[in-house]
């Protein structure tokens, strides 16, 4: 089943001096229980498209639908806090809050109890190969692919249908690369979540189900 389509989605950066189509007339389907790679050369607008099916950007025309219903006229921020889970190439962490409370966070936002919170976010953060000595600790005490981990286990404790990650494994070695794939494949095939992956990891591309190839803002075939 479609949940979420880019109907001729268009994004253009502008400034004082100059224009920037970053994204050009997109229009794709993506279906859960399943895993979708977009690749394509530096530049060709694979963060930008990204950022747009999370609801951070808003398109300069074309419509993005969730199950039908036009993302613009929902609420952004429900949109994001309901629907959409982001792992951001640069891990988004909350700098004041330990690794354990960054997992839980999404579960805190729903007025989740906070042992019951603490409970789930600690399973996670075991699932994606942190130590539970590291629980206490806040982000800058961590690796990058160690932060990277966290944002990956936070985005599992969401629970959403929709998890959107820029390029997951670029500060992994390839285990643990391997066991985020293989998460994140496990979230789709057996969670019947839609996984949509910007990616330059060829071993990432591999396990999609579908790749979508970007150029010059464009997909192509
Ligand atoms: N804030 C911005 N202002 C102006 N132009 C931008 C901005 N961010 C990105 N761009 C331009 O938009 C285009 C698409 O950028 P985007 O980051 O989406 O590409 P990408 O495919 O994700 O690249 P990479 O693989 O290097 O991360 C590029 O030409 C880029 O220079």
């Amino acid at each position: 089943m479609n949940i979420l389509t880019s109907k001729q989605v268009t994004y253009e950066y502008r400034n004082a001096v100059q224009t920037v189509r970053a994204v050009n007339g997109v229009s794709c389907t993506f279906q859960q229980g399943h895993v979708y790679a977009i690749v394509g050369p530096s530049g060709s607008g694979k963060t930008t498209f990204l950022s747009l099916l999370a609801g951070l950007d808003v398109p300069t025309s074309g419509t993005i639908e969730l199950d039908g219903e036009s993302t613009a006229k929902m609420n952004r921020d429900s949109y994001r806090l309901n629907h959409v889970s982001v792992i951001y190439q640069n891990f988004n962490l909350f700098q004041h809050l330990t690794v354990l409370e960054n997992a839980a966070y999404p579960l805190y936002v729903r007025k989740m109890p906070k042992k019951k919170a603490d409970e789930l976010a600690a399973e996670k953060l075991l699932q994606v190969g942190l130590k539970e000595d590291q629980f206490k600790r806040f982000p800058n005490m961590l690796s990058g692919g160690e932060q990277q981990r966290v944002a990956i286990a936070r985005a599992l404790t969401s629970g959403s249908e929709l998890i959107l990650a820029d390029e997951p494994t670029g500060n992994l070695d390839s285990e643990n690369s391997r066991n985020i794939v293989g998460i994140l494949q496990g979230l789709a095939h057996e969670g019947n979540r839609c996984v949509i992956i910007v990616t330059h990891d060829p071993a990432v591309a591999e396990v999609a189900d579908v790749l979508l190839k970007m150029k010059d803002g464009k997909l192509i075939h």
